[in-house]
């Protein structure tokens, strides 16, 4: 069977890790940066649900549009601070164009942070409330990773990673941030009467890191 290639959207030596759908990617006018910030404190994950605007009701990172003048990091940085009340040392973990049909004709390049320290108290804003999950076991290779996730082995009393209210994709790639793994990819989304429905997609991360 032929090898399929990678999205046109990505550049750079990956190594794929999953992928689904068929390969006719959508088609985009522009990109717009945004971005989404992830508190990994020991074996919890700290997530908002979104209380207003996109994403309603859905558990995510905590972030938002790069605003102009702004670098990524920097937006990372206000975002946490507005929608958490908290500040953490973030460390930039992975990109991934988030593309629609029926939705903006735009693409979401979104910037993923992690930290696994921060200062302050979470507390729940205007656009989110935050909640503490339980981090599944650890493992040690990126597709290893996606599948403790999948298995949802757990060890403290919190309640497991919400993936079914949280986007379609994110049980994709939170592994990969879960495990400290790089990792670039791209998601294509089908808006029906206001939701939205993973239709194809690509993970990858540095050829280097993949065992
Ligand atoms: N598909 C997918 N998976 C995971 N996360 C996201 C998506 N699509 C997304 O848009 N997102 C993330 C990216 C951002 O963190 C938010 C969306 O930002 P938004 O809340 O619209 O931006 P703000 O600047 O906070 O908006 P205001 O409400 O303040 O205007 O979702």
């Amino acid at each position: 069977m032929p090898s399929r290639s990678v999205p046109p959207s990505i550049d750079g030596e990956f190594t794929e890790v999953t992928r689904g759908g068929d390969d006719k990617w959508l088609p985009y006018k522009t990109k717009r940066l945004y971005t989404n910030a992830f508190i990994i404190h020991g074996n919890k994950l700290l997530l908002g649900y979104k209380k207003r605007g996109f994403g309603l009701s859905k558990y995510n990172g905590f972030g938002g549009k790069v605003e102009p003048g702004e670098t990524p990091d920097q937006a990372a940085a206000r975002e946490l601070k507005e929608e958490a009340g908290i500040e953490a040392p973030l460390e930039h973990s992975g990109t991934f164009l988030f593309v629609t049909e029926g939705g903006p004709d735009w693409a979401f390049q979104i910037e993923i942070y992690r930290a696994e320290e921060y200062s302050g108290t979470p507390t729940e804003t205007d656009e989110m409330r935050p909640v503490w999950f339980s981090i599944p076991a650890s493992s040690e290779t990126a597709k290893a990773a996606v599948a403790s996730v999948i298995e949802n082995v757990i060890d403290n009393d919190l309640p497991p990673i919400p993936y079914e209210s949280m986007w379609d994709s994110d049980y994709l790639w939170l592994p990969l941030l879960l495990s400290k793994t790089h990792f670039v990819g791209r998601t294509d989304f089908k808006e029906v009467d206001g939701a939205f429905k993973l239709e194809r997609w690509w993970f990858g991360v540095p050829t280097s890191t993949c065992t």
